[in-house]
């Protein structure tokens, strides 16, 4: 995993006070880890259009296109005339050099947005969104320098943000660059070197970028062993069934032992599913939640006391009753609006579902100071786990996921991985990496999988 900053101010004066590298120095570096990738991967094409504001976003942007002019031609637009000193000082080595400054903007091969980084703190004027939306129109190489132009530092999109293929972060990620609302315009995330390895630039942070490597699937080591040594999972299925047999059949395929769904209906399950209608002597992890519609609140309420390990999902997060329990460790899944529920229910606040995606670190990071046990995943674009207030973002997810029956997949999953002893937080991240890579290999296109395909390709992982 990486680790995510939400402000590197603090860590770029660091850099000037710790390694004596001067704000010049950061930005020579920073503008020629885009150039080295730009050389490296686009020496074939022609031109770039290089976008420029008044700050020090724009100051990468001028130091880039001295950096990159002997290699192609490039066309460097001033949105607005520098203010900071130092992209005054930018500015004077181009001119020197006699680079272009165009007065208008043209397509290229390539585009790099400089236009604001860090540095955006209030909406974007109409001249901006122009210029962003004539940008955006290019069917060119996008790469945005930092961060696209639109995003803010807490990752909200106000208007408009330019759409990049590619964004170069300087120095460290950005938490920002990671949320819901940023997901359809960074493109593909590269942190450039300011001079400073990033292990020495870096400080510490309670917020990680899960990677796939964090994935431990739950191979089986010993030869001596039988159904029993990997667990017994139950899986508590209610009025709306389906959803407690979806959850059942990703769990089988996930390496539980033994799997016994709970219901009081007869169902046509698979004959290496057992059913029963109370809870397994040797039961070792419970999924409950998921369709569970009505229900005795004290039958639940009895589940929920027992110290077996526990994913607890859907309707339960619309019940009081769930914060009796949110000194424990168990792991809840909600969606968005479950989470306002939750949120509300356990008197931490009252918010509809859009200031929430407008903030969703914030909110985890608030229920996780209040619930330090819980292990939360928050479901959504980029998937965030919280437990102890440290955070864990996952972008694997895609919008192939986006059905029902994707979240009763990853109910069974946990379940699954805490039925085989995995630490609850544990078992959150690589069933929910799983979840979403196993997505991710379904090729056919993004919009017809459903729930047994994708088990089927966790299956295969
Ligand atoms: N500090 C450092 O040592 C380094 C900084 N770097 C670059 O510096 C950037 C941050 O620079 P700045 O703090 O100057 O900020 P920005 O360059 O992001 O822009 C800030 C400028 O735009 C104005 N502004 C903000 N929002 C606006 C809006 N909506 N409409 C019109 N004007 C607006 C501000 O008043 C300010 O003049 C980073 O993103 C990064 O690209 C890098 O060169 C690495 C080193
Ligand atoms: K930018």
């Amino acid at each position: 995993m990486q680790k995510l900053f939400d402000e590197v101010n603090s860590l770029d004066k660091r850099c000037y006070e710790k390694f004596f590298l001067s704000e010049d120095l950061l930005m020579e570096h920073a503008a020629s880890s885009m150039a080295l990738y730009i050389s490296e991967n686009y020496l074939h094409l022609n031109s770039i259009l290089i976008v420029c504001g008044s700050g020090n976003n724009g100051a990468d942007g001028i130091t880039l296109a001295r950096l990159l002019h002997t290699k192609f031609n490039v066309k460097l637009f001033l949105a607005s005339s520098p203010k900071s000193p130092i992209s005054e000082l930018q500015l004077k080595r181009v001119e020197a050099l006699g680079l272009e400054i165009v007065d208008a903007l043209s397509p290229a091969d390539i585009i790099v947005d400089c236009l604001f980084g860090t540095g955006l703190n209030k909406p974007l004027n109409e001249d901006s969104i122009n210029i962003i939306n004539t940008l955006n129109s290019y069917d060119s190489i996008k790469i945005a320098c930092d961060i696209p132009s639109g995003i803010n530092n807490i990752g909200q999109v106000e208007s408009i943000a330019f759409e990049a293929d590619i964004t170069i972060t300087m120095g460290a990620l950005k938490t920002s660059l990671f949320t819901d609302l940023a997901k359809d315009y960074v493109g593909e995330i590269i942190v450039a070197n300011l001079g400073v390895q990033r292990n020495l630039y870096e400080v510490e942070s309670n917020k990680y970028l899960l990677e796939a490597s964090d994935m431990k699937l739950p191979f089986r080591n010993k030869k001596n062993a039988h159904k029993g040594t990997y667990g017994h999972l139950n899986v508590i299925v209610g009025s709306k069934r389906g959803a407690g047999i979806i959850a059942s059949k990703a769990a089988f395929g996930f390496g539980t032992g033994l799997l016994s769904v709970i219901s009081k209906e007869d169902l046509d399950l698979p004959y290496h599913i057992m059913q029963t209608d109370t809870i397994s002597e040797n039961c070792t992890a419970i999924a409950m939640g998921m369709g569970l519609g009505k229900y005795d609140k004290e039958e639940i309420r009895k589940l929920l006391n027992t110290d077996i390990p526990k994913i607890i999902d859907a309707d339960l997060f619309y019940d009081e009753l769930i914060c009796e329990f949110l000194d424990k460790e168990i792991v809840l899944t909600p969606h968005p609006k479950e989470f306002c529920s939750l949120l509300k229910l356990c008197k931490i606040t009252d918010i509809d579902v859009i200031e929430l995606q407008n903030n969703r670190f914030k909110y985890v990071e608030e229920f996780s100071k209040k619930y330090p046990k819980i292990v939360l995943l928050l479901k959504g674009a980029n998937v965030i786990i919280s437990q102890n207030e440290k955070l864990y973002v996952n972008t694997f997810g895609s919008a192939v996921l986006s059905k029902g029956g994707s979240g009763d997949v990853l109910s069974g999953l946990i379940g699954s991985l805490l039925a085989q002893k995995y630490k609850p937080l544990d078992a959150a991240i690589s069933a929910s990496l799983a979840h979403t890579l196993a997505a991710r290999k379904y090729s056919k296109n993004n919009y017809s999988m459903i729930p047994s395909d994708l088990v089927e390709e966790i299956r295969r992982l």
